[in-house]
């Protein structure tokens, strides 16, 4: 079966590793959000990426969800030591590496699709990882603080300010020019099925879904979501800081509709959500929590379940 799913950060790379095991056989494309993309020290760093990258390929810091495992932190402490900023995002020394090669590649010509194959390379993450786009965007937020109104980089509002301004506007920049990356939309028209596993549907999905062609190809498919709010709460992450941002309430039924039944044909709620429902689209319950690997391989193949019935 040939399987595509959509993937922010460390909620979307904890769900592939559970749709891996889901799906032993089954070849995986994963489209990975690149909003979420900064360039600090003249590094270009993609922390959606190298999370799933690093999830997949066994390198990631377990409790921590994202970074290398075994990391220091000599540069990272260097740069501060020079008064370097920012200070507040966290490049571990091994991490640095990654970046580096990026960096360099992005500069020698090569598109982030081929840096990114490059990469995986080493990393096997045993799916293929694609960019949602080569061509650069970025997530931006408006926020209002002592400095004014004003629009930061999105790490700066998730990283430093911890989301705790309240994000007036959230946009991303330079999603009307860019192209879906090489093969994005090959890897969809050949697709069984779609699965959205519990990302920020605003910043990672929703990221992913203003690339111009991406959304009108998934319509065309059998598209499976798994809610990423349980019970009125974000499985993990900041996620109601960010609906809050663009007016939608914090609710298994207020996703499935920002993501609607022209998307959507499947929507996985946890059992405290039962009720939740749309027109066209076949809602089911079952346990969310994503709380061990087995745990979230029996969500993955529930959601692949019933993609497949649904497309029968
Ligand atoms: C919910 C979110 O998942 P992601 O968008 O990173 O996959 C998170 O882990 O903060």
């Amino acid at each position: 079966m040939r399987i595509v799913s959509l993937a922010g950060g460390i909620g979307g790379a904890r769900f592939l590793r559970g749709l891996k095991a889901a799906a032993p056989d089954s070849e995986i494309t994963v489209i990975g959000n690149t909003g979420d993309d900064i360039t600090l020290f003249g590094l270009r760093v993609c922390p959606d990426l190298d999370t799933v990258m690093y999830t997949l390929g066994g390198g990631i810091n377990e409790e921590q969800g994202w970074g290398r495992a075994a990391e220091t932190f000599t540069v990272k402490e260097e740069l501060a030591a020079y008064g370097m900023e920012p200070q507040w995002f966290g490049l571990g020394d091994r991490d640095f590496a990654t970046h580096i090669i990026r960096s360099q590649m992005l500069a020698a010509g090569y598109p982030l699709s081929q840096v990114t194959e490059a990469l995986c390379d080493r990393w096997r993450p045993g799916v293929r990882l694609l960019p949602m786009s080569d061509d650069p965007t970025e997530t931006h937020v408006v926020i209002s603080d002592e400095a004014g109104r004003r629009a930061v980089h999105f790490q700066e509002w998730w990283v430093r300010l911890r989301a705790s301004v309240p994000a007036e506007q959230i946009v991303l920049v330079g999603a009307d020019e860019a192209r879906p990356a090489p093969g994005v939309l090959d890897a969809v028209a050949a697709a069984d099925v779609v699965i959205l596993p519990p990302s920020n549907p605003v910043v990672s999905i929703g990221t992913i879904l203003q690339i111009p062609g991406i959304r009108a190809a998934l319509e065309d498919k059998t598209v499976v979501g798994v809610s990423p709010i349980i019970g009125g709460a974000p499985v993990r992450g900041m996620a109601d800081a960010c609906l809050t941002a663009i007016g939608v309430e914090t609710s298994a039924q207020a996703v499935l509709e920002l993501y609607g039944s022209a998307l959507l044909d499947g929507w996985l709620v946890a059992e405290e959500d039962k009720g939740v429902a749309l027109d066209g689209v076949a809602v089911e319950a079952r346990p969310l929590l994503m709380s061990d690997p087995e745990a979230t391989r029996d969500i993955a193949a529930a959601a692949l379940a019933l993609a497949r019935s649904l497309k029968a």
